[in-house]
Order: structure tokens, then sequence, then C-alpha cells
């Protein structure tokens, strides 16, 4: 039996659309735990549109994440992120990445929870850690000591973030392994 439908697609890919229906796919975690990268390839095998808060909310300030936090602060940005994220769950067939610091409002966090299902990337400390140190476009890790900031965003957040439906490990194995491995725990999931 064919793996692959006409349109390309895996049957597991196939299967886990169907399931989802209407609901978006968002990912949820840590800074450099993949939400992106491999946000980006679980669309793809799911024959989705993938939208990312952080480049929407760039692009409607026609600003960098960085410049955003210069300029206007913080609480600024999350209030943007807030109504971003509010106006893309309304989108059908999407996944969505949200910024790092996105499910843990409140607000955000419900509204997943209600309208999608939630996958967690979840990564420690030493991978997140390499990957963030590649570039510096994380306005929150500019403090003298970046390694341990990001352990106490950890030890703040991973209590919120295991609130996700879902929770995969993203390690250093290719990012399309990580991908398939959402669609495979989210299937499951939807069992
Ligand atoms: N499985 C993986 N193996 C190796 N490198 C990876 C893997 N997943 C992501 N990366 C790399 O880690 C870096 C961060 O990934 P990405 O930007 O997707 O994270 P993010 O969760 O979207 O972070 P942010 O919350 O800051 O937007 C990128 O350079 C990406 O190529
Ligand atoms: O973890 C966070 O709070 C952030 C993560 C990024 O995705 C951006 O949303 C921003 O740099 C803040
Ligand atoms: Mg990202």
């Amino acid at each position: 039996m064919s793996k692959t439908d006409t349109g390309g697609r895996s049957q597991r890919a196939k299967a886990l659309v169907e399931r989802l229906g209407d609901r978006p796919l968002v990912l949820v975690g840590m800074m450099g735990a993949g939400k992106t990268t491999v946000g980006r390839r679980i669309a793809a095998r799911l024959g989705r549109r993938f939208l990312d808060s952080d480049e929407e909310i760039e692009k409607a300030a026609q600003m960098s994440i960085p410049e955003i936090f210069a300029q206007r602060g913080e609480p600024e940005f999350r209030a943007g992120e807030t109504r971003v994220i509010q106006r893309l769950l309304k989108e059908t067939d999407l996944v969505l990445a949200t910024g790092g610091g996105a499910f843990v409002n409140g607000e955000t966090r419900a509204l997943v929870k209600s309208d999608a299902v939630s996958v967690w990337l979840k990564a420690d400390l030493d991978v997140l850690f390499e990957r963030v140190s590649r570039r510096s476009n994380r306005p929150l890790l500019k403090t003298a000591n970046p390694r341990q900031t990001l352990q106490k965003l950890i030890d703040d957040r991973y209590p919120i973030y295991a609130e996700a439906d879902v929770t995969v490990l993203s390690r250093d194995v290719p990012q399309d392994s990580v991908a398939a491995e959402v669609i495979a725990a989210v299937l499951h999931h939807l069992r």
C-alpha cells in the first residue's frame, strides 16, 4: 500500500489533517526549541499554511523584535503578541509557531486550549543555549549571563508549557524527524 496520497502527503499526515478539522496546530516552547523551523516542515507535510506570530508582529510593526523591545518596550510587544495570536487563531488550516513567551499569557493560553491543538517542543538547557547562541536576536537574553537567564526562563515556564496537549522532545536530530514525531504524537493524542 502506498504511503503517500496523490498530494504527496503521507497517510499519517492525511489522517491528522482529518482529525484536526478546522483547528490550528499551535507550537509553544522556549526560544530555540525549533517552533519556527520545525513548524514550517510540519505545515509542508500536512499541506497546511504556516504562520509565525513573531513574523506577523514584525510585519505589522514594520520593525524587528529587538527594535520593538528597544523602542516600545516588552509590555507593548506582549500586548501586540496577544492581539496577533487572537487574530491568527481564527484562521483555519494553519500551523502556528508562537513566540517563546506567548503561551505564558493566561488569555492566550486559554484561547489556544479552547480553539487549537497545542504542542510543546521541549528542549533542555544545553540544546537551547547552543541554538540561541548562533544569533543575537533575542532581546530577553541580552543580559550579563544569558545562560543563567535561559535557565531562569526554563524554571518559570516549563510548568506552563506542560499544559500543552502534547509534548515532543526537540533534540539534535534532523528537523524533519522532529516534524514527523510531532505528527505521530498529535495523531496519537487525537485518537
Ligand atoms: N532539530 C534541530 N536540530 C538542530 N538545530 C535545530 C533543530 N531545530 C531547530 N534548530 C535550530 O535552532 C535554531 C532555533 O530554531 P527556531 O528559530 O526554529 O526556534 P524557535 O522555537 O522558533 O525560537 P523563537 O522562540 O526565538 O522564535 C535555528 O538555528 C534552527 O535551525
Ligand atoms: O521567549 C520569549 O519571551 C521570546 C521569544 C521569541 O520568540 C520572541 O517572541 C521574543 O524574543 C520573546
Ligand atoms: Mg520562532
